[in-house]
């Protein structure tokens, strides 16, 4: 019988306020492609990071082709053949591919000595590089395959992908997914890490189920359909959103003709951008990162403030191109920003802190600032209610928010801004890293607080998730902004098509010049 590649026996790791990890046992074959799933905080990356010599288990044994080994550092995990390529790629934008890779490798060599390698290994497995671009100059979906190539040029037994195709367009998915199964061809096993259910059932042979730190289940995805896997991993029937018609009400943002420079040397600029949006409705921005989002959130946050020359943002009837981020709070805009972590919560800070941030604003009435003077009662009160109505998974309020798992933060930033009330709220990628039970629940708060007349604008990847929630959908490519057409008038396909830039830009919201 065939050794297996992997076995964790009986891991565990507890963390002071949480068990990330209890008794976990994962068997991986050579040549299997295999799906680690489970809700936010269900610990997942926990048990990757002790494969990969990140995190050490206060429990169990690992054996690694039949022999029990201690990886104590990631050095450790990459000599027995383990690579691993994170969500999150930390690569120099300003040197070269083969620089990049270079500087990342165990073994010294010189860019100009491993170029050749790089070139010949990329073309191996579909994965296309030119060792001498540079990093800046590439998209995300290229910039994960030169993390890809140079876990492979250590030609790995096993592969570590945590949530890789988050930043991927379909096309990149579908190429990335071949050469993972090429890899599989050969041998190579694969542990994959994703929200996504669709493509665990068509990449995965297996997959482990985890529920609050414990194995919960083990299923042959192929045999599963989303809806199934998604059940077996929440333990319940999954929730569905209503999103019921409704007439929306006043305009309460406006952009007008925005022509805004990045200040990104590597952005995008936006063009001629127009677009209003009323109390009741929600309007979603379809178009993947990179295409002006970045840009479009800063000028319509504060973040950038704008000239005459750059357009216009008008809150209700009043211009505040020229009003920083707490100014526009103040006028009761809320937001959420792509990044939770530096933007959208300060690592160190407690959640109770954390909500602080944003809370104290006179507008949000929630009582946590009085006659200049913090009421900790009343902050903290606040941050229970949002652990408690968003179910995030913490050791309580005073938390710092960088324990949380990723999800559990998402859903910490998401529902504080949502019980923060505003009149107009703007997020970006709101179920971004998010499970699927807690992402249907963060949609359902989204239509909810446009039932009670919030004007809601959300830039997501997602298109389901956009057609789930919108009344209105336009998209933003190459700094452009299409139209806003009904969502009940257009369909998944022509969205798509629009995404890739084909949209008739004449059509565009009619706004007086
Ligand atoms: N360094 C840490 N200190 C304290 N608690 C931690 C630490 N790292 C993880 N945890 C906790 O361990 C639990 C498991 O976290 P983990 O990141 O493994 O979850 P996950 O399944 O990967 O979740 P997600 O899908 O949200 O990324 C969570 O409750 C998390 O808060």
């Amino acid at each position: 019988m065939t050794e297996p590649r992997l076995q964790m026996l009986g891991i565990s790791k507890i963390y002071p306020s949480v068990v990330a990890n209890a008794d976990v046992n994962l068997t991986v074959m050579p040549g299997e492609i295999h799906a680690v799933l489970g809700e936010n905080g269900a610990g997942k990356s926990t048990l990757m990071k002790i494969i990969y010599g990140v995190v050490k288990p206060d429990d169990g044994q690992i054996m690694w082709e039949g022999r029990q080994v201690h990886i104590n550092s990631p050095h450790d995990a990459r000599k027995l053949g383990i690579g691993m390529v994170f969500q999150h790629f930390a690569l120099f934008e300003t040197l070269t591919v083969a620089e990049n890779i270079a500087l990342a490798l165990d073994d010294k060599v010189s860019p100009a000595a491993l170029a050749p390698r790089i070139k010949q290994v990329s073309e191996q497995y579909g994965l296309p590089l030119d060792p001498q671009r540079r990093v800046h100059s590439m998209s995300v979906g290229e910039r994960q395959r030169v993390e890809i190539v140079r876990c492979l040029l250590q030609s790995p037994k096993l592969l570590i992908m945590d949530e890789p195709t988050s930043v991927l367009t379909p096309d990149a998915v579908l190429k990335l997914f071949e050469s993972l199964r090429r890899l599989a061809a050969e041998g190579v096993s694969i542990l994959y890490i994703s929200h996504k259910l669709d493509e665990i059932q068509t990449l995965c042979d297996k997959a482990t189920v985890l529920r609050a730190g414990r194995v919960s289940g083990t299923a042959l995805p192929k045999q599963e359909s989303a809806k199934s896997l998604a059940e077996l991993m929440i333990g319940r029937e999954l929730p569905v959103c209503v999103h019921q018609p409704r007439e929306p009400g006043e305009i309460r943002l406006s952009l007008e003709h925005l022509n805004v420079e990045s200040s990104d040397p590597f952005g995008t600029r936006l063009k001629d951008i127009n677009l209003s949006l009323r109390s009741g409705e929600i309007v979603g921005i379809a178009g993947i990162s990179g295409n002006g989002q970045q840009e479009l959130l800063k000028a319509i946050s504060g973040e950038r403030t704008l000239s005459m020359r750059e357009g216009t943002v008008r809150l209700a009837e009043r211009d505040v191109g020229t009003l920083d981020a707490a100014q526009r709070r103040q006028l009761g805009l809320g937001f959420v920003p792509e990044e939770r972590l530096g933007r959208g919560a300060a690592p160190e800070l407690s959640l109770a802190d954390n909500a602080l941030l944003t809370g104290y604003v006179p507008a949000a009435a929630t009582g946590m600032v009085k006659r200049g003077l913090i009421q900790r009662g009343a902050v903290r009160a606040f941050a229970q209610q949002v652990i408690e109505r968003f179910k995030v998974k913490c050791g309580g309020a005073q938390s710092a928010a960088a324990s949380l798992s990723g999800g559990n933060l998402q859903k910490f930033i998401v529902g504080r801004e949502i019980m923060l009330a505003p009149k107009v709220m703007v997020f970006a990628q709101p179920t971004w890293g998010v499970d699927i039970g807690a992402a249907m629940l963060i949609r359902q708060a989204i239509i909810d607080m446009r039932d009670q007349g919030v004007a809601v604008l959300v830039l997501s990847e997602e298109l389901d998730e956009l057609f789930m929630m919108s009344d209105r959908i336009a998209v933003l490519a190459d700094g452009r902004l299409s139209r806003a057409v009904p969502a009940k008038a257009t369909s998944i396909n022509q969205i798509g098509v629009w995404m890739s830039g084909d949209f008739d830009y004449q059509g565009a919201e009619h706004v007086p010049a």
